[in-house]
């Protein structure tokens, strides 16, 4: 049987849990500082410990793919491990992957990630759009078939992002304003929300220039570490706060590796999300 479309777990989830996503990084400085070495028994014993502490009370969680990567095979064992653990515990993964490709090998991609039968299917996947919005179709048209989601790369937390995605068209629309009219229509008549979410940086301060009502969630990376802090989150989202799931991944990880300092800065912080946008 087909779940439920990946928008409405999001918002079950969210209404449930609070909106906040803790992101899974194994930086080698954090494995460091937690006392672990920098090899595949550290990012195991670390991965570990992040999910053994959180996944019962966070909503979602972001592993970052390239962490678990940089140990080859045994790295990504240890992700496929760890997204099991978190679906099992009653969490939602989004996979931070940011793939992005032609269509034919974006198919591949999607069968990585999307399929249902797939040893690292994830709720969602980032993806890049930067190859043309219409060479993620294999991905949308998966995702819709295996009840997952997208978050695809709109307006990025990082300052170098600007220089492509508020490049202006020919049309007059930004690059990224394009992005989102093309979530727009992917989510349009889903409720309670689509399953086809933007990225949107929580570092970007006001963007009322942009409709970011895309009738979708908008994952909101760089509070924490990148500067950003909950309280930032109106200013910059509007309106659209209600649909936004922020990320904190090493404002919270460095509190470790003592279960209970992770989970109270993840309450922390989602307590101050609360606070910021109600609910
Ligand atoms: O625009 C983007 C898109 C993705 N990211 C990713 O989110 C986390 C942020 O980590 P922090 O430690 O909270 O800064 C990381 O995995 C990035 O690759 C982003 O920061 N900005």
């Amino acid at each position: 049987m087909t779940p439920a479309p990946f928008g409405a777990r999001l918002r079950e989830a969210m209404d449930a849990r609070g909106p906040l996503c803790v992101g899974i990084d194994p930086h080698a400085s954090l494995l460091s500082a937690w006392g672990l070495a920098d090899d595949v028994g550290g990012l195991e014993t670390f991965t570990r410990t992040v999910v053994e502490a959180l996944a019962g009370t966070v909503a979602v969680f972001k592993p970052q793919s390239a962490f678990f990567e940089r140990f080859g095979s045994r790295g990504v064992a240890v992700l496929e491990r760890a997204v099991a653990d978190l679906r099992e515990a009653g969490a939602l993964v989004v996979m931070d992957a940011k793939r992005g490709d032609i269509g034919s090998t974006m198919a591949a991609y999607a069968e990585t990630f999307l399929r249902e039968d797939s040893p690292l299917f994830s709720d969602a996947l980032t993806v890049s759009p930067y190859l043309g919005y219409g060479s993620l179709k294999p991905a949308v048209d998966l995702a819709r078939e295996s009840g997952a989601g997208l978050f695809v790369l709109a307006l990025t937390s990082n300052p170098e992002g600007a220089e492509v995605q508020r490049a202006v068209r020919e049309d007059g629309r930004t690059v990224g304003a394009t992005v989102l009219a093309h979530l727009a229509e992917e989510n349009a008549g889903e409720t309670p929300m689509g399953s086809f979410g933007a990225v949107v940086g929580a570092t970007l301060g006001d963007l009322s220039s942009f409709d970011l009502d895309v009738n979708g969630p908008l994952l909101a990376p760089g509070i924490g570490a990148q500067g950003a802090t909950p309280a930032d989150l109106p200013g910059v989202f509007g309106a659209a706060v209600r649909n936004v799931v922020p990320n904190v991944s090493r404002g919270v990880l460095r509190q470790g590796p003592d279960a209970a300092a992770l989970r109270d800065a993840a309450q922390r912080y989602a307590d101050e999300v609360r606070a910021a946008v109600g609910g």
